[in-house]
């Protein structure tokens, strides 16, 4: 029996920077931590006093050491992810920019690439990338998605995986990763993660840019 009831949530961003005249966008490949060995767009926890906005410039310039001007920086919308038998959702931001400044360079955490729209490696992403990704490229935003996350069989799951959920540290998936205990993969090329996208709930061209989601799931409020 699933159980998806939530009591509290994590405030996450996402930074998807997009080349329109190649149709190209950003992607890193995730190193190390949650959802480790997956494609993605660069993004983490927002920290203390921060906005979303501060939070997400902040991480697109760690891990991809690049910035964007305010007035380029847009809010593509949200997506709450829920999990299976955890009452945490993640309430992420999703921005996106067409503008960068600086010198794109890997670090310790995240690999970038360009890939075109066309090349997109989905099939070695977060299983959700599939349904909102696709629509912030053709810009199809804002949206706002709710996303079902069960972990999967461990028959199912692929060598190294178990890295992308045992390596959650001060995430909130300590709890997922207990039932992976004891399992010890050592190679790392996992194709979509350790989570399966059990359902999902997608509006996308909302006439608002959703700002905060409630607790019930639905928008609580949109931005000025
Ligand atoms: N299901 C799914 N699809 C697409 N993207 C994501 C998910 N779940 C996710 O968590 N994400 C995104 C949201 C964030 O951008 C990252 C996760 O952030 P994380 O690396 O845990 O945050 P950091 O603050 O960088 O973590 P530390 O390593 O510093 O603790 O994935």
């Amino acid at each position: 029996m699933e159980s998806f009831t939530i009591t509290s949530k994590k405030v996450l961003t996402l930074v998807l920077v997009i080349d329109k005249a190649k149709q190209m966008v950003l992607l890193g490949y995730k190193k190390r931590g949650f959802g480790a060995h997956l494609w993605n767009g660069f993004g983490g926890k927002v920290e203390p006093g921060e906005t979303t906005r501060e939070g997400a410039l902040r991480e697109l310039e760690e891990e991809a050491g690049i910035t964007v001007k305010s007035e380029d920086f847009k809010k593509a919308g949200i997506l709450l992810f829920q999990f299976e038998n955890d009452p945490v959702a993640l309430e992420t931001h999703v921005y996106k920019s067409y503008e960068f400044q600086g010198q794109i360079r890997e670090c310790e955490e995240m690999r970038p690439q360009w890939f075109a729209f066309a090349n997109v490696p989905y099939d070695q992403m977060w299983e959700d990338d599939q349904i909102w990704l696709p629509m912030l490229l053709n810009g199809q935003d804002p949206f706002y998605g709710r996303i079902y996350l069960k972990r999967k069989p461990v028959e199912d799951i692929q060598e190294g995986e178990t890295t992308a959920a045992v390596n959650t540290s001060t995430s909130t998936h300590v709890n997922h990763s207990t039932t992976m205990t004891g399992t010890s993969f050592t190679t790392a090329q996992p194709k979509s993660g350790p989570f399966a996208m059990w359902d999902y709930q997608l509006v996308h061209s909302l006439q608002g840019v959703p700002h905060e989601i409630a607790l019930d799931g639905t928008i609580a409020s949109f931005e000025n």
